[in-house]
């Protein structure tokens, strides 16, 4: 496994393909692993898997976490490693950003809504990270994992409004034991915190089984659960149709939700069947 700081040695490096790219901010986790075991799988033995790792100041608020984020290479190299990671593209913020970019990526008016409402210009950062690297890794397929689903939806939507020649491979969310999406910021929670953030879960899980009664049951099943525990606090729960557009009659459907609980915001979303 190669480490490479720079662009000029990423892109020097051996245009082995099927060559599959799975980003991410660092803070390896099993959701990780899930997404380069399946790169790896899909490229077979003689393809090539990239890992980038970049904590993206573009796509963090004035007030959010990006300081605290939590950067821990040594163990992520690690997991890439036993992961079978051919490469690793860990850039510094002046390398990858050597000016404040003038030109982003304006995305359409999804980026506005759910997360997008919450953190204004949280997508164009991560559009535009996502869009250098596309180019700089020139890869066959990307793998994002459904945790962020709406930034998957956003990502398919970029990469076929402007042709790129991509596939973009969702991966399923892993979770823990009793039902919690693994992610970098579970890190932040306390035991109090870690057994409240199950609402999330608990949440989506009533709501898919009330699927069978339609969208309003799903929604109230959902909201029932959440109200329970009144100190994680909603940032919204929306129930939209797999594109993220409006429901539109019985079928697939995704409910999506974010919380805080204590200072730490979480998100999870699930498939749901409406009768
Ligand atoms: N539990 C998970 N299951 C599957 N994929 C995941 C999971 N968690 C993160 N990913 C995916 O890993 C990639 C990198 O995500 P990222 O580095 O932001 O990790 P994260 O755990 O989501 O961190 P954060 O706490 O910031 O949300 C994204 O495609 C993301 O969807
Ligand atoms: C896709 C991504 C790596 C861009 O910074 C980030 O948003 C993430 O980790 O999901
Ligand atoms: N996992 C999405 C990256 C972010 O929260 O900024």
């Amino acid at each position: 496994m190669r480490l490479t700081q720079t662009k000029a040695e990423l892109r020097a490096a051996a245009a082995v393909r099927p060559r599959a790219v799975v980003m991410t901010m660092g803070a390896l986790h099993e959701g990780h692993a899930a997404l380069l075991a399946e790169a790896r799988e899909r490229v077979g033995p003689d393809g090539s898997v990239v890992l980038t790792i970049f904590v993206n100041p573009l796509q963090f608020g004035p007030s959010e976490d990006f300081d605290r984020y939590p950067r821990t290479l040594a163990n992520d190299l690690a997991i890439a490693k036993a992961e079978g990671v051919d490469l690793v593209f860990n850039p510094s913020r002046d390398e990858l950003y050597p000016n404040e970019p003038s030109i982003t990526v304006h995305p359409g008016p999804l980026a506005d809504e759910l997360e997008g409402m919450v953190r204004p210009g949280h997508f164009a950062g991560v559009l535009t990270v996502v869009a250098k690297m596309l180019h700089l890794t020139a890869p066959d397929l990307a793998l994002f994992g459904e945790k962020d689903y709406q930034q998957l939806t956003l990502i398919r939507e970029m990469t076929c409004d402007l042709d790129w020649d991509v596939d973009i491979v969702p991966v399923p969310t892993v979770r823990e034991a009793d039902g919690l999406a693994l992610s970098s910021r579970n890190r932040y929670l306390d035991e109090t915190e870690r057994d409240e953030a199950l609402v999330l879960y608990r949440a989506l899980t009533a709501g898919a089984k009330a699927g069978m009664n339609g969208p309003d049951a799903v929604l109230a099943a959902a909201h029932a659960e959440l109200e329970a525990v009144p100190s994680v606090k909603i940032d919204y729960l929306a129930l939209r149709a797999p594109d993220l557009g409006p429901v539109i009659g019985p079928g697939e459907a995704r409910m999506l939700v974010a919380a805080r609980v204590g200072t730490t915001r979480l998100i999870d979303n699930i498939s749901i069947t409406l009768r």
